[in-house]
């Protein structure tokens, strides 16, 4: 791993804001971003258009090891088109089906396993955001920055019932809320690294917060330590 490159990591379950603010911090130092959880929905996504069995380790590990995916950015810190098997899928795999396919794959040791190398070469200068479930516990535990974001469930659920409905997908805002408890309590509960802060993770609860009082919390961390150059 390149230890002189900083990252930032930020863990936490769905819907917490993780994304968003991984972006916008992203574009704000000018530096790279990794969105883990895309990974594993690609995964899942992948694994339904080659009719491979979710709970099929073994076949889940090849697909994992070979998955062809590109993340294509204007520039550092830009969105990112996500580009499978040379088809763009940016906005298929941002569903609720996909996601709660994703936690299942992400469950598998042979997947995270296989995911590992590929999600640390995202580690380039001139620094790195990366977003996820593990990265401030497994993938980057080096990382001198680790945010853990939190918010309330039913606020987490608001919040992907707008972002959904926005997007003209027919949603129901009781079911999305026992989605994100179904798939909170599967990332939280699994034997390869759960859901979980790293002890020295700085928590944040963005239950009563907007998405730039989250930021800003976040670049006066970044400040403390010095980390934006
Ligand atoms: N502090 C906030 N206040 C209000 N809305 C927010 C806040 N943070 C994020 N959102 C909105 O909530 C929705 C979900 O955010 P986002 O996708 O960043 O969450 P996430 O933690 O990355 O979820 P997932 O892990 O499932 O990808 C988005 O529509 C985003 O604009
Ligand atoms: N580092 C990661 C990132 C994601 N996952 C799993 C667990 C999530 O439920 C699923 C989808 O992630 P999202 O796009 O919603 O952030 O992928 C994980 O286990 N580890």
């Amino acid at each position: 791993m390149n230890t002189q490159t900083p990252v930032i990591a930020i863990d936490g379950p769905s819907g917490s804001g993780k994304g968003t603010v991984a972006g916008l911090l992203a574009k704000r130092l000018g530096w790279n971003l990794l969105d883990s959880g895309a990974l594993y929905r690609l995964l899942a996504f992948a694994a339904r258009n080659h009719g491979v069995d979710l709970t099929n380790e073994e076949a889940m590990k090849v697909l994992a090891a070979h998955l062809d995916v590109q993340f294509v950015a204007a520039g550092a810190g830009e969105p990112q088109r996500i580009i499978l098997e040379g088809e763009e899928v940016t906005d298929a795999i941002r569903n609720e089906q996909i996601g709660a396919g994703a936690s299942q794959v992400a469950a598998l040791a042979a997947v995270r396993e296989a995911l590992l190398q590929r999600q640390r070469a995202f580690l380039e200068a001139p620094g790195l955001v990366a977003d996820g479930r593990d990265m401030g516990t497994v993938v980057f535990p080096e990382a001198p920055l680790k945010i853990f974001l939190t918010a309330s469930a039913e606020e987490r659920a608001r919040r992907r019932y707008l972002q959904l409905k926005a997007k003209g997908q027919d949603v129901n805002l009781a079911s999305l809320l026992d989605e994100i408890r179904e798939r909170d309590e599967r990332d939280m509960q699994r034997a390869v690294a759960p859901l979980k802060p790293a002890p020295d993770a700085v928590q944040l609860d963005s239950t009563e917060l907007s998405i730039e009082q989250v930021l800003e919390r976040i670049m006066s961390e970044v400040a403390d330590r010095d980390l934006a150059g």
